[in-house]
């Protein structure tokens, strides 16, 4: 199913939930703006080559808009629509100070030089400067960017606007980023794993994990998962898919495509077919990558008993009544991928202060966020009689609606 639809079915599921007047729900789904244009720079050869961006803000009446710019071949107007209102629930969830927005270029980051990426990036900014701000929208990264972009990001933003680092978050450290922003999507993603097995008697040691994708994100959840004595017994990337039953020496498994810049060839391991990776039999499923990947074909053949969406919409909604009437637990993208969010918060504190905060602290505060939206989410649950994902949209939505209302915008 389309990422829009998907996402537009589960806020209705929600806004249905909290009895939302019709006219309402209409307005909390329409985005506050949306941008698209073409992005043109000449390649390293003076060949000139063009790409479509996209920024799409939906929401601020929780306030600025915030959301991350994907570098990714399957960036199109949709799929930036509904990550965009993704964070607006999302940021809800976590209760932090912001709304919802999401932007990106149709592309491919791995075909660029480093000077073409740096143009590319100027170019998108000089094509956005003038409908974001620090009290309007404050991009971060997201799949295909990093604290490279954000500081070109920046430093264009800064010629338009004067010396803005707080435009951005996830950028360096040494212009304003936070310590453990860059391991923070990864390790809220583990405080909620760790939330959630609690909450069913169990805990990450000796259980079997699956990660798909390992980027920044994956990259960092299986680290920590590691660390935690948790067994990961095959990820998967762009490159392929690697398996050990078991368990992989992620360390080693880290360094090794380090220096390979690929999974194939890690002697400790198996290379196995990437599409049954997400049916492999495993306690936990942790999806890391790309929309849409859990679906009505896969679904039925699910083995974990546990997925956590580390990544944006990973699960089409009739994969998700499939995977629920099997009785598998779903921990939703708008709670398990929020640390990364939150510590943007947390560096925009930061910035505004003119302080730095030591990494301890960074992840202390996180956890505290992680574990006090979890027990929200489930208050929900009992309230509305719902699964998690509803739990976190009902939570997410009628924080938003709140907002709305008391800002004088219901209709
Ligand atoms: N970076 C962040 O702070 C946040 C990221 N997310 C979400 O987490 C997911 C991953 O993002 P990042 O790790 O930042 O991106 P990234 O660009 O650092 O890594 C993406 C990973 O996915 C892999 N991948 C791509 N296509 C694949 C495929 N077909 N099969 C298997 N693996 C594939 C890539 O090889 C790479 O390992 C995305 O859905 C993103 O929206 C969510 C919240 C915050
Ligand atoms: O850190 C941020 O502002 C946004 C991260 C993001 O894009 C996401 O949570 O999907």
């Amino acid at each position: 199913m389309n990422a829009l639809a998907s996402t537009n079915r589960n806020f209705r599921h929600a806004a249905r939930l909290l009895n939302l007047d019709s006219k309402f729900e209409k307005s909390l789904l329409m985005p506050y703006r949306e941008i698209k244009f073409e992005c043109t720079i000449p390649k390293d050869d003076g060949s000139l080559v063009s790409y479509v961006g996209f920024r799409v803000q939906h929401d601020n009446s929780r306030g600025p808009m915030k959301g991350g710019i994907r570098y990714h071949p399957k960036v199109e107007h949709d799929e930036v629509n509904a990550l965009a209102q993704l964070m607006t629930w999302k940021t809800a969830v976590v209760n932090v100070p912001y709304g919802g927005a999401k932007g990106g270029i149709g592309c491919s980051p791995k075909d660029f030089s480093v000077s073409e990426l740096e143009r590319l990036t100027r170019v998108f900014t000089q094509k956005i400067h003038d409908v974001i701000g620090v009290n309007i929208d404050v991009p971060a990264p997201d799949m295909g960017t990093n604290a490279q972009t954000m500081a070109w990001i920046s430093d264009e933003y800064s010629k338009f606007h004067g010396y803005s680092p707080a435009i951005v978050t996830g950028k360096p450290i040494e212009l304003g980023g936070s310590l453990g922003r860059e391991a923070a999507t990864g390790r809220g993603v583990v405080f909620a794993t760790e939330a959630l097995l609690a909450d069913h008697g169990k805990s990450i040691k000796g259980l079997t994990f699956v990660i798909q994708g390992f980027g920044n994100v994956g990259s960092w959840v299986a680290r920590l998962i590691h660390e935690r004595g948790g067994k990961i017994i095959a990820v998967s990337d762009v490159t392929g898919a690697v398996k050990n039953p078991n368990g992989l020496d992620i360390p080693a498994l880290l360094e090794h495509k380090e220096k390979s810049g690929s999974l194939s060839n890690f002697d400790d391991g198996d290379m196995m077919n990437a599409d049954e990776l997400l049916i492999h039999e495993c306690d936990v499923l942790v999806p890391c990558a790309l929309s849409g990947v859990l679906t009505r074909e896969n679904a039925g053949d699910v083995k974990a008993k546990f997925i956590i969406e580390a990544a944006n919409n990973p699960t089409d909604p009739e994969a998700d009544e499939i995977l629920s009437k099997k009785g598998v637990v779903i921990l939703p993208d708008i709670y398990a991928n929020a640390g990364g969010v939150t510590v943007s918060y947390f560096e925009l504190v930061q910035n505004n202060q003119h302080i730095m905060w030591d990494e301890e602290k960074v992840n202390a505060e996180l956890k505290k966020y992680m574990a006090g939206a979890f027990n929200s989410i489930k208050s929900m649950c009992r309230t509305h009689e719902c699964n998690l994902r509803m739990g976190a949209f009902t939570l997410g939505v009628s924080r938003v609606a709140q907002c709305t209302l008391l800002r004088g915008w219901g209709c």
